[in-house]
């Protein structure tokens, strides 16, 4: 299945000089990232980092208090909620369960940005809304009542909903919290062979190291660093970032950095 429509590329993010503050708390600090065009770019950070917070400046949530967004030469903050839902689809960590609606209605939705009000679904529509509900292993759901079924089961029916919307931006906050073993790897595989471009939230380093081309590591609101998981993934950062003392070894079979509890 293809993320994007025939057409359109990937968006290339650059995210400069972000700062948010509520209130007295200064939450992003000069926050600047680049995420190029169809690569897979995972926010690092222990709780309270700023990473939903970032996201959220990212697709036009919550607005920056200075600095920018820019999706290519667009900058999302000039632009309207349609023209960012035509971009830009979001998964987040915790979704509304109280929709009276079925799994494939959830799905249905994700083409909402693309059409005209009460337009009806098109075989194009329904071919792909199928796609992603088979990708997602999710097809015996549809006809199931969305708050009804498991935490990882919603989880994958949001992804489903989020590639129906074929985006140019993927934007993920924790995707993988309510997964399983099988279900997060074959999550973050497919973000990397989606083709479109994906910023997603993680705490699992290895996950992160494995799947990420870059990765940008946030602490206290400010980038402590960013680049490929090898140069930013280092004991030092680690232990200073997350205070856990690590081993990291070049994993066996993908060649990527492993990190070991000590
Ligand atoms: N509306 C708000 N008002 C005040 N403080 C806020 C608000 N939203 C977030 N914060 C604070 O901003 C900081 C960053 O929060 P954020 O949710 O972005 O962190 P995070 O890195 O995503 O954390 P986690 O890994 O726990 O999900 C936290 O200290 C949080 O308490």
């Amino acid at each position: 299945m293809r993320a994007r429509q025939a057409g359109d590329m990937p968006a290339r993010v650059h995210v400069d000089g972000i700062d948010v503050r509520i209130g007295d708390a200064h939450i992003l600090e000069a926050v600047g990232l680049v995420a190029e065009p169809g690569t897979v770019v995972g926010l690092l950070g222990p709780n309270g980092s700023g990473k939903s917070t970032l996201l959220r400046t990212i697709f036009r949530s919550l607005p920056p208090t200075a600095g920018q967004v820019h999706l290519d030469r667009d900058d999302v903050w000039t632009h309207s909620v349609k023209w960012n839902a035509k971009q830009t689809a979001v998964v987040l960590q915790d979704a509304p369960t109280e929709f009276p609606l079925t799994c494939s209605e959830i799905v249905r939705m994700g083409r909402t940005a693309h059409k005209r009000l009460l337009e009806p679904d098109t075989a194009f529509d329904e071919d792909l809304c199928d796609a992603a509900m088979e990708l997602m292993e999710i097809t015996s759901l549809a006809h199931k009542v969305f708050s009804h079924v498991s935490g990882g089961e919603r989880q994958r029916v949001l992804i489903a909903r989020a590639l129906v919307q074929q985006p140019r931006l993927l934007i993920m906050d924790e995707p993988t919290n309510h997964l399983d073993l099988h279900h997060q790897l074959s999550l973050l595989d497919l973000a990397t062979k989606l083709g479109t471009t994906v910023v997603v939230a993680l705490h699992d380093l290895n996950l992160a190291a494995r799947y990420c081309d870059s990765v940008v590591l946030l602490d206290r609101g400010r980038v402590v660093a960013q680049g490929t998981p090898a140069d930013v993934l280092t004991t030092e950062r680690i232990a200073e970032v997350y205070r856990v003392d690590v081993q990291i070894i070049e994993h066996p079979t993908t060649g990527k950095p492993h990190i070991m509890l000590c």
